[in-house]
């Protein structure tokens, strides 16, 4: 090394300019004072959650490109990599789940009604899946949320963009008989392609079946939180004002759900 690593600080890009460390650092507040020891897990974890969030949705946008290029084998790529990131995600509940309950509720009152229900990056995600329910755009908290969300409903989701691949690469989705009216494609009809495309294109099967990897990932993720809420918090409403666990268990459906009926007609 012509540098001396002991001769002090040298001017221009350093780790902690490059990465913002001093400002990433600055963010963890907590709301209870004197401090509750077990909070700043809480935020931690969160806030790694949102950084991931933003990682996924930058990931899975670049998914509909490649899609949209037929680029077959870059677009699995991509999705596996959003797979691998949810299973980070899905570990990370162990780390919070070294909380008892106790230790939970000695800083629960001060999230007030703050809720996981009112992540916009992760209703987002679901948008940009294809889960799309409108309601969520009016219950997103503020304007740029409420902006970000109405163009994702609006914008193809990666289900849409796999569907118009498939149709240009030679797995059109049939109308179910003829006069039928033009509209969004039915699930049987999606699922009459996918036998096909799953029995003759072997290429083709293995992007569906990396759809059906991070769906499971997905619905994973959704099953933990669950356990997670059960052990943490019993069968409490929630702070966002839902019945909790109990809501919660309604949500663990895939995304793409004619990936997982046509496995009974293999
Ligand atoms: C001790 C830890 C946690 C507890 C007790 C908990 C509890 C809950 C409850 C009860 C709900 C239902 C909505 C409501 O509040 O009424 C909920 C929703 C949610 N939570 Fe958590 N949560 C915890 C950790 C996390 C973590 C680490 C994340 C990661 C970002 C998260 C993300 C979410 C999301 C996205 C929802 C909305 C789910 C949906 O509507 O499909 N939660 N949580
Ligand atoms: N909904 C949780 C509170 C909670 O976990 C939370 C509160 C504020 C921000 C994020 C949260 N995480 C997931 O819901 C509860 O009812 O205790």
């Amino acid at each position: 090394m012509s540098e001396d690593a002991t001769s002090g600080p040298r001017p221009g890009k350093t780790y902690g300019t490059y990465l913002r460390v001093d400002e990433l650092l600055d963010l963890q507040t907590l709301s209870s004072d004197p401090p509750e020891h077990d909070e700043l897990l809480f935020i931690t974890i969160h806030q790694v959650y949102e950084l991931w969030f933003k990682q996924i949705l930058w990931e899975l946008d670049r998914a509909v490109v490649l899609l949209g290029q037929d680029e077959r084998a870059r677009a699995s790529h991509t999705l596996g990599r959003v797979r691998t990131i949810v299973k980070v995600l899905v570990s990370q509940l162990d780390v919070l789940e070294t909380m008892t309950p106790l230790e939970f509720a000695s800083f629960r009152a001060h999230l007030e009604s703050g809720s996981g229900f009112q992540s916009a990056q992760f209703r987002e995600v679901e948008f940009a899946l294809g889960l799309k329910d409108p309601a969520a755009v009016r219950r997103a908290e503020h304007e740029a949320a409420r902006e970000r969300l109405r163009r994702r409903l609006e914008a193809p989701s990666l289900w849409d963009a796999l569907l118009a691949h498939l149709a240009r690469t030679g797995h059109p989705v049939g109308s179910t008989a003829p006069g039928d009216v033009p509209g969004p494609a039915t699930q049987d009809a999606v699922e009459d392609m996918l036998l096909r495309l799953y029995r003759e294109d072997p290429g083709a099967a293995l992007l569906c079946e990396a759809f059906t990897d991070l769906d499971e990932g997905v619905q994973e993720w959704r099953y933990r939180h669950v356990k997670m809420v059960e052990r943490t918090i019993g069968a409490k409403p929630g702070t966002g004002g839902s019945a909790g666990a109990a809501y919660l268990r309604t949500t663990i459906r895939p995304a793409f759900p004619a990936l997982w009926t046509v496995r009974s007609r293999f």
